[in-house]
């Protein structure tokens, strides 16, 4: 009976009035929650960023105070990476004027392209150890080194662009740092990437964005980015990076440089960022970029050696291949200029032409071809990435501030399964373009187990058929666009999202692959776009931006080989270069 009185007494609580003002109460309390929030992560991020300029300035000053002259920066970061190998191996420069050298042109590169995170201030120290060094040296004795902001370096933080991750200091080394160090190198610069690393502009709320330097109105490509602009404007000759869809090889085709993605796992990712590592069907392979090819070659040469196979044991002990990169056999090349899903932009196409002739005329035997259905490729690696209806994503970025080249993402990502499904099908049927479509039901994710076992046999049958089709044409290796167009205006990376088929092609089937610069864009491809398509939504936005002032921007072609070749595409990637410069040894 009194417990009945007692209910009676709380059920007249629930009047209109009081569950009113409950609710208003906790609607306030929850926006002022999430304003604080707001304001928590905006002042963690403006005080790191504060700080990371900080420690530019003051290592700017440092450099001046040591008196490093533009002059003397100029002639030694001038030098090409072979002579910059041999002056430092001879001793005729010593690391420390080198090192100090480039941190001094990095940091001025950084000034008006915004691609420097922070200094690395022990290089100074390392630079001085190198020098001090008695017997044999390193083959990277001396060499300076740009590294990715997501790969590990002790004591500072690794964010992937996100706060969330901010003011945690890591204690080890990446496994690739590490090689690095012992083979000689100075690591002295951290370099800019995007929020998240799964976009192909180069902006986060942290660092900022960073800009071409081949037209600041445009991106310098990413994830990779900070590299990309760096390298291509002399601030370093060689950098380390990362590549899940094509992160480092869309900012060497966007910025003019060369970039390699070998086979995920020949060359550790122990210690980067684990944003994507719980995802093991497309896997993030560390790579490099550099000025040419010889740079390329020269990281590879040391990287794989046993000090990273005992690091690292599910490194495959595979050491250089110099009889593949020698051999003068001529080869068997596949090519295409359009995959068939996404057409490639006229430029794209001279460059691959180029390429090809370049390849000819040095005795290789080039088939025309086709990659197993794009689309096919695309959705499966779409569905991939966002297997898990972005959760892993949504939890890194909970209480983050969204950059403005991933924030539609975000906000559609936060939607149920159900209405993205929904909203990805009405997208595909309206526009007549199925990528915004299919991107919006990836993003859903998969329900059970059982569906994403079938979609990773599904990836293993693409794999299959890719395989079949190389035996069937008796290719060595392929030669395509380094991507669909040359760099895009900043934040229309969501416009413009399918270009990356290209790249993310040879991540799905774990190829190896580089790209390097081949031509640049002419007024006559500008003409030539008369004839590009213009039927989706996705090629107008394509037409409109290859219209948009790209003439002069680089071009650079894709070189893939089998799993595990990446010493076939290097010769390739070489033997193209030669060729454009006229030297047909
Ligand atoms: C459709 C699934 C998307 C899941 C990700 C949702 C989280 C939102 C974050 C960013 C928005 C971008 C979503 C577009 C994904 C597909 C496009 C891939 C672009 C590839 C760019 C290069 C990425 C890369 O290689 N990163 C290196 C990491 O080591």
């Amino acid at each position: 009976m009194n417990r009945f009185k007692e209910l009676e007494i709380d059920l007249d609580w629930f009047n209109g009035r009081n569950v009113s003002v409950a609710f208003l109460c906790l609607v306030t309390l929850k926006t002022s929650h999430a304003i604080y929030k707001y304001y928590r992560a905006k002042s963690k991020v403006k005080v790191k960023r504060e700080e990371c300029l900080a420690a530019c300035r003051k290592m700017a000053e440092h450099l001046t105070q040591k008196g490093i002259t533009k002059d003397k920066a100029e002639r030694i970061t001038r030098l090409s990476i072979t002579e910059l190998e041999q002056r430092l191996q001879s001793g005729e420069l010593s690391a420390v004027e080198v090192c100090e050298c480039y941190q001094a042109v990095a940091l001025e590169v950084d000034r008006k392209l915004n691609c420097v995170v922070e200094p690395i201030w022990e290089a100074e120290e390392m630079a001085l150890e190198r020098d001090q060094k008695t017997g044999k040296k390193g083959p990277l004795h001396g060499m300076p080194v740009s590294i990715k902001e997501n790969y590990y370096i002790k004591g500072y933080d690794c964010t992937a662009g996100m706060q969330r991750c901010i003011g945690d200091p890591v204690s080890e080394d990446a496994v690739v740092v590490k090689v690095l160090k012992r083979q000689g190198a100075v690591p002295f610069v951290r370099t800019n990437v995007p929020q998240t690393m799964m976009t192909f502009e180069c902006s986060n709320p942290i660092y900022g964005r960073t800009l071409n330097p081949q037209d600041t109105n445009r991106g310098p490509g990413g994830s990779s980015g900070g590299e990309g602009a760096l390298i291509a404007a002399g601030g370093s000759i060689l950098g380390i990076g990362t590549d899940i869809g094509g992160s480092i090889r869309i900012p060497a085709n966007m910025c003019g440089i060369c970039g390699l993605k070998p086979t995920a796992g020949r060359i550790s990712g122990a210690g980067t960022h684990k944003l994507t590592k719980g995802q093991t069907l497309v896997k993030s392979a560390s790579g490099m970029l550099s000025r040419d090819v010889d740079g390329v070659t020269i990281a590879m040469r040391a990287l794989l050696c046993q000090y990273m196979f005992d690091l690292d044991p599910t490194v495959p002990p595979i050491p250089f291949r110099e009889e593949i990169y020698q051999d003068k056999r001529p080869l068997r090349i596949g090519y295409y200029i359009d995959d068939g899903y996404i057409p490639s932009v006229p430029s794209m196409h001279r460059a691959v032409e180029k390429a090809k002739s370049i390849l000819e005329s040095r005795g290789h035997k080039l088939i025309p071809m086709q990659p197993v259905d794009a689309r096919r490729m695309f959705r499966l690696f779409l569905d991939t990435v966002g297997a898990d209806g972005t959760k892993t994503y949504l939890t890194c970025m909970k209480d983050d501030i969204y950059d403005s080249t991933v924030r539609q993402f975000f906000y559609t990502s936060h939607l149920p399964g159900v209405l993205k499904k929904m909203i990805g099908w009405i997208m595909s049927a309206v526009s007549r373009d199925d990528i915004a479509g299919y991107m919006v039901k990836a993003l859903s994710g998969f329900g059970t187990v059982y569906e994403y076992w079938n979609h990773a046999l599904d990836i293993e049958d693409y794999k299959d058929d890719t395989l079949a089709l190389w035996r069937s044409l008796g290719i060595d290796a392929v030669i395509c666009p380094g991507f669909a167009f040359p760099a895009i205006p900043h934040n229309t990376f969501g416009d413009l999202v399918g270009g990356c088929v290209y790249s993310t092609m040879y991540n799905l089937l774990n190829y190896p692959a580089g790209v390097l610069p081949v031509t640049k864009v002419t007024e006559q491809d500008i003409k030539d776009m008369a004839n590009y398509p213009n039927k989706t939504k996705f090629e107008k936005n394509i037409k409109k931006m290859m219209l948009g002032g790209t003439v002069g921007l680089p071009c650079g072609v894709q070189c893939v080989a089998l799993p595990y070749q990446e010493e076939l595409v290097i010769r390739l990637m070489k033997e193209v270069e030669q060729g454009l410069k006229g030297d047909n040894s």
